[in-house]
């Protein structure tokens, strides 16, 4: 069964549909992987170009946004700055008003000067109306200038009166002063009255990079992300320094408010991009994988600003390989990924987009994928109709052109006409050499018809040549007698068979006489005519024995008949009246002596001659023209 199975199936491997589906098949396959692979190139190279593209345009956007907004508060830097010269200007005029000071700040612990809270929740004083202006002066061991407390009286009025125009645009504005003193306006925080007593604002970056010997340039700038932990906010400065006449007044600066620039420039428009805001010396300013509201509040006595080592060692390695360039794409750096580097003109940071670059494949793989997966199903549908094509119009024909010629070859014509017309449904070639193989079926019946007809015909003339034949061999030439084959066979035969037989051996009487007076030609006449007579009477019994010499092999069922129809012989060949004058005997007529004798059980053919022979004699002694019997068949 398994053998069976097993042949069936390498049969069906040879087949033409098998071989033809398994190279299309293939085709299709190499076909399929070619252009898969090619597709995914010109996709990948496509993908690539638009997720750059789109990260660009994004970025551009967020960018311009962001620069505005970096523009806006870079002026209003300048325009706090001039309203604050203006006021000092005025206040340096009226240097009494330094009593004021006295008036509305108290010492809220040894050394530390805090403006009332009554300015932060609205007072009136003199010719203004304070509100959201809280201010803190650390510990000093110096008494303080009447020029230090009209820069603070000031920084109190200019925030007083432009701070709320700002209100809801930045986190808080303030004027900070190398001398360890902040004045801020804010209706959220009130940072004056919160900061610590032994805050030494100086100490920190924000208002370290401004002093003098920090900052020889006097050069306004933003800070990197930090936590002001007095305002219990992470944020980021931007401080301009004021001075006049080379002395350090103040710094006009402003908080700006994270959560709209940060997540403006740190949001991700591609759930995979992460984007990172890195001020020039690779400090975080923002990064899409912070939240802030998340952020932990640093302990107090750590370092404030935000750290993100992973985000500094990008920075620093793009430094170090040249491509911290602004519209900088750089690609395969740092695990796979495309980076997409910007420079933020107004605060001197830069902005880079990291997307993995095994997600631009992936995305390119999907459109190869898909032709893939409808190549590979067109591919099997398309197999299967050729496979059903390929059955029905070539295997199905071939097989059955196969039995038509095996049909021919076992010479079953009839079957090839009959068959080939109802069975098989054929097209095209195999329709012509099918109509071939009738063709051919047919010419064979019909010459296979006509061949037969002519053979029996012939066997028919031949069965009549071959009787005539062995009738012409088995007659004498010249009297149409049976010859001495025939009565040799004959004799033989019926001494073998049970029947009773006579031999009636006879001969024309003085024949040579005949012959020598009538010619020999007149004796064949005569010897002709005697024997027609014979074969008359005795008809397929009667011999032509040997010249002369007559024979007859009589069966012999009633004895006294046949002896009667031998001695009538004698009478009627004298009635032949054949002349011979010239004879012997005493009638002027040819005549015949017999010599007639019995076939006997354990006779030999000489035996019988003989005994008939002896008869014979003794006829043609008693004169001739006679009969003798042997004595057992005298009466
Ligand atoms: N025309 C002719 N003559 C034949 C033929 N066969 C034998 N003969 C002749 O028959 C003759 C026989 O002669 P014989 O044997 O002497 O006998 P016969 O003359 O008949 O004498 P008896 O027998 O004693 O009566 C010969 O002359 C033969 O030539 C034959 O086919 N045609």
């Amino acid at each position: 069964m398994d053998r069976r199975k097993h042949d069936r199936a390498q049969q069906a491997k040879k087949t033409v549909t098998t071989k033809l589906l398994l190279q299309i098949s293939g085709w299709a396959c190499v076909v399929l992987l070619c252009a898969s692979t090619i597709h995914f190139f010109l996709t990948y190279e496509r993908a690539k170009t638009s997720i750059i593209q789109t990260l660009q345009f994004d970025i551009d956007s967020r960018l311009e946004r962001s620069q505005l907004f970096l523009s806006y508060i870079e002026k209003n830097a300048e325009n706090l700055e001039k309203e604050f010269l203006r006021r000092y200007d005025i206040f340096l005029d009226h240097p009494d008003w330094a009593e004021r000071f006295d008036a509305w700040y108290e010492e809220t612990s040894p050394g530390v000067l805090r403006l009332k809270s009554d300015f932060y929740h609205g007072v009136s004083f003199y010719e203004g109306y304070f509100r959201g202006v809280t201010s803190f002066i650390g510990p000093h061991q110096q008494p303080l200038t009447q020029e230090f407390k009209l820069r603070i009286l000031a920084a109190q009025h200019t925030l007083n009166k432009l701070g709320p125009a700002w209100e809801g645009l930045v986190a808080g504005t303030h004027f900070s002063l190398p001398e360890n003193a902040l004045i801020q306006y804010s209706l959220e925080h009130p940072w004056g009255l919160l900061a610590d007593k032994n805050l030494v604002i100086t100490d920190f970056s924000v208002v370290k990079s401004t002093l003098q010997s920090e900052n020889p340039e006097r050069r306004p700038g933003w800070t990197g992300l930090y936590h002001d932990t007095t305002a219990g906010y992470w944020t980021l400065t931007y401080q301009k320094p004021v001075d006049r006449d080379g002395q350090h007044l103040v710094n006009a600066s402003f908080d700006v408010r994270l959560d709209w620039l940060i997540n403006n420039l740190t949001a991700r428009p591609k759930p995979n991009a992460e984007h990172f805001v890195l001020n020039s010396k690779g400090e975080v300013v923002g990064a899409s994988n912070i939240r802030f509201q998340s952020l932990s509040v640093p302990v107090i006595g750590e370092a404030t600003s935000y750290k993100d080592a992973q985000a500094t060692a990008m920075f620093h390695a793009l430094e170090a390989a040249n491509k911290l360039k602004e519209n900088a794409v750089v690609y395969g750096f740092l695990s796979e990924q495309i980076l997409i580097v910007q420079h933020i003109e107004n605060a001197g940071w830069w902005y880079i987009t990291a997307y993995p670059l095994g997600e631009i494949r992936s995305k390119a793989l999907i459109a190869p994928l898909q032709f893939t997966i409808g190549g590979v199903i067109l591919v099997l549908f398309i197999l299967v109709v050729v496979y059903w094509l390929i059955r029905r119009d070539v295997s199905k024909p071939l097989r059955y052109l196969s039995k038509v010629a095996n049909m021919v070859d076992a010479k079953n014509y009839n079957e090839v006409v009959r068959e080939s017309k109802e069975k098989v449904h054929a097209r095209g070639e195999v329709e012509l050499v099918l109509q071939a193989f009738r063709t051919v079926a047919a010419r064979f019946i019909r010459a296979q018809e006509q061949l037969e007809h002519e053979v029996k015909e012939r066997t028919a003339e031949l069965e009549e040549a071959n009787k005539e034949l062995d009738r012409l061999a088995h007659l004498d030439g010249l009297t149409s007698l049976l010859n001495r084959r025939s009565f040799d066979r004959d004799l033989r035969n019926h001494l073998r068979e049970e029947g009773h037989y006579w031999l009636v051996l006879g001969d024309i009487d003085d024949f040579k006489l005949f012959n020598d007076n009538y010619g020999h030609e007149a004796g064949d006449v005569a010897l002709q005519t005697i024997a027609g007579y014979l074969n008359s009477k005795f008809h397929g019994h009667a011999y032509r024995y040997g010249g002369e010499e007559l024979a007859l092999l009589l069966p012999v069922s009633d004895t006294q008949a046949q002896r009667e129809a031998i001695l009538s012989m004698i009478h009627d060949i004298e009635c032949l009246e054949i002349p011979h004058e010239f004879s012997s005997r005493p009638h002027p007529f040819l005549g015949v002596s017999f010599g007639v004798a019995p076939l006997l059980p354990g006779d030999s053919p000489e035996d019988v001659i003989r005994r008939a022979d002896e008869r014979l004699y003794e006829a043609k002694n008693a004169g001739g023209k006679q009969v003798k019997f042997c004595p057992f068949i005298a009466h």
